[in-house]
C-alpha cells in the first residue's frame, strides 16, 4: 500500500555523462497514481519528498515514512497535496477537507495521519520544515496569476500561484500549476535556473498520444526526457526546466530550498543555450 524509494542527488559534471536510461533514472518518475496505492520518492535534492495517493476502495493513510526517520511523516516536515483527479477529501487530526480538482491542501508540519478518500487523485509534495502553519486549503479563486508568453512563441500560460508566501505561508514549499492557451506548448520558455531551490513537476492532463519533452541541463549542456501523463520530474536547482508538448498539457511545479521567492530566478540567454 505504502511503496517508497529514494533517489540520491548527482552533480552537473555527472549528469552531463548520462545517456536516456540513466537520465530517467535520475530525474524521471513513472508509474506514479496507481490505485489503491501511496507511492513515494524520496529526493536528496531539498529532501523534497513527491508522490501520489489514488484511493479507489477505501481510505489510504499516510502515518510514516521509515526514510525520514521520525515517528510521524510530518513530525518535521510540511506537505502540499493537489488534487489533479475528482473531488476527494483529506482528513487531518479529525479535520475532513473536500478537495476539488486543482486545489491544495497544506497541510502543516507536526500534523497527525494524512488519510486520503474519494475520487481523487492525490499528487504529495513535502519538504522539511522548522515552523508550523496552519493546515489550509487553497482553492482556485484564492491563487495569484500571473499570465506569460503570447501565442507566436507557442508559450502563452498562466501560472497559478496556490502554496505562495502571498496566498498561504509554508516554510520552503512552493507550488502551484501552469495552464496554455490554445495552441500554445511551450513552458518556461525563455528558460531560468535557480540554484537556492530544487523543482519538481508533474504533467497531468496529457492525453494518451501526446508527450512532453522535457528539457534539462545546465544551459549549455541541455538533455531531454520524453513524459507522459501524469509522469514527474526532479529538476536539480542547477538544471534549466522547461517542456514543448506534442499537443495540450497541464503542470504542477513546486519548488524547496533556500527561499520562497518565486521570482528569484537567473534567466538564461537563449545565446547561451546548447
Ligand atoms: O520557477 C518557477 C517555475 O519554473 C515555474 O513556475 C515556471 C512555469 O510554470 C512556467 O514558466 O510556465
Ligand atoms: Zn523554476
Amino acid at each position: 500500500m505504502l511503496k517508497a524509494e529514494t533517489r540520491y542527488a548527482i552533480d552537473p559534471e555527472h549528469a552531463k555523462t548520462l545517456g536516456t536510461e540513466d537520465l530517467r533514472k535520475n530525474f524521471h518518475v513513472g508509474g506514479l497514481f496507481a490505485d489503491d496505492e501511496i507511492k513515494l520518492v524520496y529526493s536528496h535534492y531539498d529532501r523534497l519528498i513527491l508522490g501520489s495517493a489514488v484511493p479507489t476502495k477505501g481510505a489510504l493513510t499516510l502515518e510514516a515514512l521509515a526514510e525520514t526517520g521520525t515517528d510521524t511523516f510530518l513530525e518535521r516536515r510540511e506537505m502540499g497535496v493537489l488534487n489533479i483527479g475528482e473531488t476527494g477529501t483529506i482528513t487531518v487530526d479529525g479535520e475532513t477537507f473536500e478537495i476539488a480538482k486543482g486545489e491544495v491542501l497544506y497541510v502543516g508540519m507536526g500534523s497527525g495521519a494524512v488519510e486520503f478518500s474519494g475520487a481523487g487523485r492525490f499528487y504529495i509534495l513535502s519538504a522539511p520544515a522548522h515552523h508550523k502553519y496552519p493546515t489550509t486549503l487553497i482553492r482556485e479563486a484564492d491563487a495569484k496569476r500571473v499570465e506569460l508568453g503570447s501565442p507566436e512563441t507557442a508559450n502563452e500560460r498562466v501560472i497559478i500561484q496556490l502554496l505562495h508566501p502571498d496566498v498561504c505561508k509554508s516554510c520552503q514549499l512552493v507550488m502551484g500549476y501552469t495552464q496554455f492557451k490554445p495552441g500554445s506548448v511551450w513552458n518556461t520558455m525563455p528558460c531560468h535556473v535557480h540554484d537556492r531551490r530544487m523543482e519538481a513537476y508533474l504533467y497531468f492532463d496529457v492525453k494518451d498520444d501526446n508527450r512532453v519533452f522535457h528539457f534539462m541541463g545546465e544551459p549549455a549542456h541541455t538533455r531531454h526526457m520524453v513524459v507522459a501523463n501524469e509522469e514527474a520530474i526532479i529538476s536539480p536547482p542547477w538544471s534549466i526546466h522547461s517542456g514543448a508538448g506534442t499537443g495540450a498539457y497541464t503542470f504542477c511545479w513546486a519548488m524547496a530550498g533556500d527561499n520562497v521567492d518565486f521570482t528569484d530566478m537567473d534567466m538564461v540567454p537563449m545565446a547561451e543555450l546548447r
